[in-house]
């Protein structure tokens, strides 16, 4: 038997004594009664000088099962299937893998800043009998923390704190991240609809797969991390814990699949926000409320996506409101086409981004995706709120590296000095190189594909040398015909001004001659 043990023993005894005093004590006075309790209760605290703490699995009326239960189980999976001797293996919602914990009846020691504390896992069976196909509330699981009553403070301080913050850690890490789509708002509630739908997220793509420039790649990685550890940083200057950034670039750069590795890195959820289906700006706060913390949400080809390039109207626009207002069935039928059209603007989506109720929960990050960021309202990405901006650009030899070690395994290879040049002389996006890295027929080996795409670059290294010499001619025409038509101009500009000079000299002669002066 354990010191702790006969601990408990003693102080059961002690209980009992205590359950027999509380039905005769109405037979004693009451001076002696206060006495005797406070002398009993100083000897039970002697005898058992343990506190317990219960932590129940379900509670409440509709019994959902407690955050902190299921907290307390994965921080003791990690304790528990060192130390037990007896586990249970559970597969928990959205959790990838089975979450071991401690069997009934199971016991386990841990220990905070030296201090020995005590684990039990009991199920307390329900007294009452029940028909339910459903057990009761009463006959659930139990976790009970035991701990000598000195250090009180510490553990309802600290350690239960230190408890449910590494459970909750070691869900976040176990746990199954997902892709969510927004619904139309019309699905909002019917039949357990959702605002979000999702599938589990299981896109491949890591920094180690993205090709990128070493550098640039490594100043993105440090960035995330920075921004994943800034927890009290962000609080110390009092900024919503979340950060925004937009990649930019020509299709096939790689926008994507960069969000796709950021979300592999930091082991977060992706919110694919599809900002045309949202109805207005009301919707679209509510999407962001309904977010859960460590996502990233995403907003891809935002230039596409709405009228968010400027809110001024423009001179066409205004004159076709007036026609509008001064036609009746003109304005009802545009009011038709408009309500099924999106109604957010640029302010909506302005505060959807850094207004107070982005700051509803924490550790989000806000991505933009953009062809042509030239388009986009200065507002919309200006620093701050697009924190960084991060140029997608066509393949270098240091990205094709990375495919070519993707694709084929292979790091080096006598064409590769080719690939360098050709790199160097043409423009050519990452998804073409990889496909034309990508084995076509079942026999092609890296030879053939690398003799493949330094055919690919000839190709267009020599397109591109054709069109820009389309594109001088063509300057160089138009220049011509600039040329030609401001010398038409100017010679009609003389011809004219000669005609009027003598117009002028024979009006003058006509007056003269009217006046009879000659
Ligand atoms: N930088 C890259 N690293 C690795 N693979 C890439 C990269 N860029 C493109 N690819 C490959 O090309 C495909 C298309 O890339 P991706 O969809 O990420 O481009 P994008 O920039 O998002 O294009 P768009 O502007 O059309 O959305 C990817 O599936 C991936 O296989
Ligand atoms: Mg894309």
């Amino acid at each position: 038997m354990t010191a702790f043990e006969m601990w408990s023993r003693l102080g059961s005894v002690m209980a009992g004594l205590m359950f027999v005093w509380a039905m005769f004590k109405d037979y004693f006075p009451p001076q002696l009664r206060s006495h005797v309790e406070a002398y009993a209760r100083k000897a039970v605290d002697q005898v058992h000088p343990y506190v317990q703490i219960k932590f129940a699995e379900f509670a409440g009326e509709r019994l959902e099962r407690c955050e902190t239960f299921t907290a307390i189980q994965n921080y003791l999976s990690g304790s528990a299937s060192a130390k037990a001797k007896r586990l249970k293996a559970e597969s928990v919602k959205d959790s990838k893998s089975l979450v071991l914990s401690m069997d009934e009846n199971e016991e386990v020691v841990d220990e905070f800043e030296g201090v020995k504390l005590w684990w039990s896992s009991k199920p307390v069976l329900s007294q009452k009998p029940t028909f339910s196909l459903f057990s009761s509330a009463e006959d659930r699981r139990f976790y009970t923390l035991t701990f000598h009553w000195s250090h009180r403070e510490l553990i309802t301080g600290s350690y239960i704190e230190h408890v449910l913050e590494k459970g909750k850690a070691v869900a976040a890490d176990n746990r199954q991240r997902k892709l969510f789509t927004n619904n139309p708002s019309s699905n909002w509630g019917h039949y357990k609809g959702t605002k979000w739908s999702h599938v589990l997220f299981k896109h491949p793509s890591t920094f180690d797969t993205l090709a990128m420039e070493p550098s640039k790649k490594k100043e993105i990685v440090n960035d995330l991390l920075r921004f994943q550890r800034a927890k009290e940083y962000y609080e110390r200057i009092g900024k919503a814990w979340k950060r925004g950034y937009l990649l930019y670039g020509p299709p096939g750069t790689g926008k994507s699949t960069m969000i796709a590795a950021m979300a592999n890195f930091l082991n977060y959820d992706v919110y694919d926000l599809e900002l045309t289906t949202v109805k207005d700006n009301t919707e679209l706060r509510k999407l962001l409320i309904d977010t859960s913390e460590k996502s990233i949400i995403v907003i891809e080809d935002i230039d596409c996506s709405l009228d968010l390039t400027g809110q001024r109207k423009t001179k066409k626009q205004e004159k076709e409101d007036d026609e509008e207002k001064a036609d009746p069935v003109k304005k009802m039928m545009k009011g038709e086409e408009e309500s099924k059209e999106s109604k957010v603007t640029l302010s909506g989506l302005l505060n959807f981004i850094d207004g107070l109720w982005s700051a509803c929960g924490g550790e989000r990050i806000i991505v933009f995706t953009t062809n042509f960021v030239e388009k986009l309202d200065p507002a919309l990405i200006r620093r701050g709120r697009m924190d960084k901006h991060i140029k997608m650009s066509y393949c270098c030899f240091e990205s094709f590296k990375v495919l070519a070690r993707n694709y084929l395994g292979v790091e080096s290879h006598p064409l590769f000095a080719r690939v360098r040049l050709l790199l160097k002389e043409t423009e050519m996006t990452p998804a073409d190189v990889a496909d034309n890295l990508m084995p076509k027929l079942d026999d092609e080996d890296e030879d053939a594909c690398l003799e493949g795409l330094v055919e690919a670059l000839e190709k267009a290294k020599e397109d591109a040398r054709k069109k820009s010499e389309e594109e001088a001619k063509a300057a160089a025409a138009e220049a011509e015909a600039t040329a030609a038509r401001a010398m038409a101009e100017e010679e009609a500009q003389q011809a004219s001004s000669v005609e009027k000079q003598e117009n002028g000299g024979r009006g003058c002669a006509k007056e003269v001659k009217e006046n009879g002066v000659l």
